[in-house]
């Protein structure tokens, strides 16, 4: 697989002790159509990471390439259409949910792709929603889905989801799961979801990268992780081993 994203010694400095970092020396690839759950405990740098990856917060150290291109070289526009965040907290724009899904492909300079948006919309149990309603007036799991929506409607090579799914019913969930591991497999879209939800960190990662202590500490296949995990930090932060989990 070819490497999509480099991330090469990047630090961040903390902005209420600027002596100390939130984390630092963090040193990774990611390949197209990898899917990567981000673990950690709160407060790790994990949102701050993916929103440096993304292009929206910038590293006091290191260096970040796409494509095997430094990212100085890439216009930012061109970099987030590329590499989309996703954030927790879905942030709707003015209009309806049309204009929402379609502002996207206005500002990066490309076609509106109405039959994916519709087949995204069913994909992820969105259906039957009119498209002429106010977006303002959809819940929070309904502007979580058409905010991850408008992301997918660029069809970047990576998806950065920060905790896209903490508002969703169940059956939504597991909506969007399939949905994105549908797009990892059949577009080569790499995946990199910050998740609490360890089943969640299963179904939908093959890669785990655990941060902890300021550090990505541990970057493994997901099952060896689970089941294996090579630093104490991250046996912490497991549950207790269930019967067959092999430990040190
Ligand atoms: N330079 C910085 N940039 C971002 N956050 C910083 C910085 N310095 C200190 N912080 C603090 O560090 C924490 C980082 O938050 P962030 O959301 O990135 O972590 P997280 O691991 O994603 O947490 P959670 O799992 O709770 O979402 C916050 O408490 C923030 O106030």
């Amino acid at each position: 697989m070819t490497v999509l994203l480099s991330i090469q010694q990047i630090a961040k400095r903390r902005f209420d002790a600027p002596d100390r970092y939130l984390f630092e020396q963090v040193t990774a690839e990611v390949t197209g159509g990898q899917r990567i759950a981000v673990l950690g405990v709160s407060g790790q740098g994990k949102s701050t990471l993916l929103r440096i990856l993304a292009r929206l917060d910038v590293p006091d150290e290191g260096k970040l390439l796409l494509q095997g291109t430094d990212s100085a070289t890439w216009k930012p526009e061109e970099w987030r259409s590329r590499v989309s965040y996703v954030a927790q907290q879905a942030i709707m724009l003015p209009g309806s949910v049309e204009d929402n899904l379609r502002t996207v492909s206005l500002l990066h300079g490309r076609p509106f792709d109405r039959p994916l948006a519709e087949q995204c919309m069913a994909a992820l149990g969105l259906g039957d929603m009119d498209w002429k309603k106010p977006a303002a007036e959809l819940s929070g799991g309904e502007k979580q889905r058409t905010a991850l929506i408008r992301s997918l409607l660029l069809r970047p090579q990576a998806l950065l989801l920060d905790e896209v799914t903490a508002s969703l019913d169940p059956g939504s969930k597991l909506a969007v799961e399939r949905e994105l591991n549908a797009w990892a497999r059949r577009e080569g879209t790499a995946c990199l979801w910050i998740t609490h939800d360890l089943e969640q960190a299963r179904q939908v990662s093959d890669t785990v990268w655990f941060m902890s202590g300021g550090r990505l500490l541990e970057q493994a296949d997901t099952q060896s992780f689970f089941h294996d995990p090579q630093t104490e930090a991250a046996r912490q932060f497991l549950p207790e081993p269930s019967a067959g989990r092999g430990r040190h």
